[in-house]
């Protein structure tokens, strides 16, 4: 089994460049499949879920090339191929390819979408908008049949702001017959990237960021060349990183706005921040403020960012309270911060941290967070290795991290 190695108790020191966004990668590459011809995506991060992308679109006879940072798409000889099992599983935005191949073919199947589970992860707001569309949707001994006639533009009201069912239903509804318009919409930087990208195909979306997106269908896309954007959880997680081992990091290739709760919240402790153009510098100080924290949805701080900000609270005097109100039990993180010497205990959707110092420990990442509040923790123990198994999850999220954290002067490696 393999894992990663941390011997920590060095400062980060030094500057570390983010690469694109893995949740605009994996809702980008499924919506290429709505053009008739070929898409090249730009600043294509290095990640699992993006290869299991690729293999799903070539499972359904797209031409797929992927060559350091860009992937092109030739989706020209498509099919709705049904994939009720297999690699549908291994992730959860497969679910996009319900809105793409519906939107394209007017029929999926798909399998229930897998990825991290940190709590049940209902898909019935994605379902609600392709029947408002005007699609049927059975389940099938776990996989999503949709299937319809005529796709037709409708009013959608999400009964919960899901950036998931949002993304989907513009997808389809690029294709559907009249307008359609979201309301109640999830409004992260990743739904602005795939409707530049469906509007650079030829789409009409306007309002793609605020809670009400206008979608006027058309009846076919092109392709187009499009940079994805930076991925603001990779990065939030090197500030935090940088903060917690009392380093001073350039986290660079960013946009600074996507980070302003993290940021705000990183000042309130007493972490001192600067933000650049595109570039964000962390020097960490001796002392940190104990802070309460809420996971909310976008402009509010990213529930992604939860679990290693956990790790970062550990290390402030007092303490902090972290409530998360996307997920109310995304905790897996915590009984393995625990082995490391934590004081943090769960109550209903809350985490309450004191400060401690942490020990090294053999500790195993539940989901792609989790794993990566491990990492953050192990960091900042001064003596002894710690043991991080579960490695396949934070492979899902984190683009070269070992190379990136050893540039920054950490000692890490993966071993076995
Ligand atoms: C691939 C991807 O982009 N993943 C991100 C996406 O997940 P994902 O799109 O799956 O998350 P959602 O925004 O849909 O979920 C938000 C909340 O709504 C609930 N919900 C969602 C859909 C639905 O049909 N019914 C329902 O009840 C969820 O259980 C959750 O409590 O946004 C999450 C919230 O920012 C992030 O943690 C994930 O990293
Ligand atoms: C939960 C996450 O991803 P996914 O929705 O792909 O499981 C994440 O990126 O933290």
């Amino acid at each position: 089994m393999e894992k990663l190695m941390v011997r920590g108790g060095r400062p980060l020191r030094g500057t570390v460049g983010i690469s694109g966004a893995k949740n605009s990668a994996v809702a980008l590459i499924p919506a290429a499949i709505l053009a008739e011809s070929e898409v090249i995506l730009d600043n294509l991060p290095k990640l699992s879920d993006v290869a299991v992308y690729a293999e799903l679109l070539e499972q359904l006879g797209a031409k797929v090339s992927w060559t350091d940072d860009m992937m092109t798409i030739d989706p020209s000889n498509l099919k709705s191929v049904p994939m009720p099992n297999g690699r549908v599983k291994l992730l959860r935005a497969s679910y996009y390819l319900m809105g793409a191949l519906l939107g394209r073919f007017g029929e999926a199947v798909i399998g229930l979408p897998g990825g991290c589970n940190f709590e049940p992860r209902p898909i019935d707001q994605h379902i609600k908008g392709f029947e408002a569309l005007g699609a049927e949707v059975t389940n099938e001994q776990g996989a999503v049949r949709i299937r319809a006639k005529e796709l037709r533009g409708a009013r959608i009201y999400l009964d919960v702001v899901s950036v998931g069912a949002t993304i989907n239903i513009m997808l389809a509804a690029s294709r559907a017959k009249g307008l359609t318009v979201i309301e109640n919409a999830a409004k992260e930087p990743e739904i602005i990237d795939v409707a530049t990208l469906l509007n650079s195909m030829g789409a009409k979306i306007k309002g793609a960021g605020t809670e009400a997106i206008r979608i006027e269908g058309v009846t076919e896309l092109h392709g187009c060349r499009h940079s994805i954007i930076p991925d603001r959880i990779q990065a939030g997680t090197y500030m935090v990183a940088a903060a917690a081992t009392r380093g001073d990091v350039l986290i660079d290739n960013i946009i600074p706005k996507h980070l302003e709760a993290l940021t705000a919240k990183l000042q309130e402790m007493g972490v001192h921040v600067y933000e650049m153009d595109e570039a964000i510098r962390v020097v960490g100080q001796p002392r940190y403020e104990a802070v309460d924290v809420k996971a909310l949805v976008y402009p509010g701080f990213a529930t992604d960012l939860q679990s290693p900000m956990t790790s970062l609270l550990t290390q402030a005097s007092g303490v902090s309270i972290l409530s998360d109100y996307v997920y109310s039990n995304r905790f897996k993180h915590v009984p393995e911060l625990a082995r490391m010497g934590a004081q943090i205990r769960v109550e209903g959707r809350s985490a309450i941290v004191e400060g401690t110092r942490l020990n090294a420990a053999k500790v195993r990442a539940a989901d792609l967070r989790a794993g990566a509040s491990l990492v953050v923790a192990a960091l900042t123990v001064e003596d002894g290795t710690t043991e991080i198994t579960g490695v396949e999850y934070i492979d899902r999220g984190y683009d070269r991290l070992v190379t990136q954290l050893s540039n920054l002067g950490a000692e890490v490696w993966r071993q076995g």
